[in-house]
């Protein structure tokens, strides 16, 4: 058998760079976010945490006698927090319950979650790399979550994340969480930085009302749990995988 050697192989794969490889580049020889504080959404944005949410929704539903609720409709569900969730768990099978009847199961499900936050749960493709690439670009990072703080600061931990951020905001931390504009600028300014040169990189409505509040740009992922944003089609910022995050930043950062 002939072994294909290297330099018998197409010279466009020999020479020509690819789009991450570019960005990489860039990213070891400029200093182009100095002074930008990119600002991520957690769950359906930096971390496909579905998986994990999906089980711990079914365990807290299934201990208190309700059904179990399909993965593909509980991706939707998240978003806007664990109690949230639950409540649109019970409404999936018809029952509507008052926010204050869903704590025992709000209770349950934090036991089991904590125990099992990052079983599978794991960054999407490309994440941690264009972090790293953000960070060597001299962008500062943070993360503005409606998960609690204990949790996102958990399973940041636990992907050994936590030294890429400034800062971590979880929905307990602030006076009102997003869709409210108050979440992102705590963020941002509990990072040392300043709206003026923020970006909010997240995969729903929740996120992009919360980016318009406080007035900075939005750049949306479609790979997440949506709903997606209404009436909100800047293209340029629509990004379907981390390359094109990275594109969506400095398209906004230095067009
Ligand atoms: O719904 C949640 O638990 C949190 O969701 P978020 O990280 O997308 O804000
Ligand atoms: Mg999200």
């Amino acid at each position: 058998m002939i072994k294909k050697s290297r330099s018998a192989l197409p010279c466009r794969l020999n020479h020509q760079t690819t789009r991450c490889e570019r960005i990489e580049q860039a990213s070891m020889t400029s200093d182009t976010l100095s002074g930008w504080t990119i600002v991520f959404d957690l769950d359906g944005t930096l971390v496909d945490t579905a998986p994990d949410l999906h089980l711990a929704l079914n365990h807290c539903l299934s201990k208190a006698g309700f059904q179990a609720v399909p993965f593909e409709s509980v991706r939707h569900m998240i978003g806007q927090g664990a109690k949230a969730m639950i409540e649109k768990g019970l409404a999936f099978q018809g029952v509507s319950r008052a926010s204050a009847e869903t704590e025992p199961l709000w209770h349950s499900f934090l036991q089991y979650y904590e125990a099992n936050i990052c079983a599978e749960s794991r960054p999407f493709k490309g994440a941690t790399r264009s972090l790293e690439s953000l960070a060597a670009m001299g962008a500062t990072l943070a993360i503005c979550t409606n998960k609690t703080q204990h949790l996102a600061e958990t399973l940041i931990g636990k992907l050994g994340l936590t030294s890429r951020f400034a800062s971590v905001c979880g929905a307990d931390s602030v006076p009102h969480k997003k869709p409210s504009g108050e979440h992102i600028l705590h963020t941002v300014d509990r990072a040392n930085g300043s709206p003026d040169r923020a970006i909010m990189i997240g995969d729903s409505q929740t996120d992009e009302r919360a980016a318009r509040n406080a007035g900075l740009p939005f750049v949306y992922v479609t790979f997440g749990y949506g709903p997606s944003p209404e009436n909100w089609d800047d293209t340029r910022c629509r990004a379907s995988s981390y390359v094109e995050v990275m594109d969506a930043i400095q398209s906004v950062a230095n067009p």
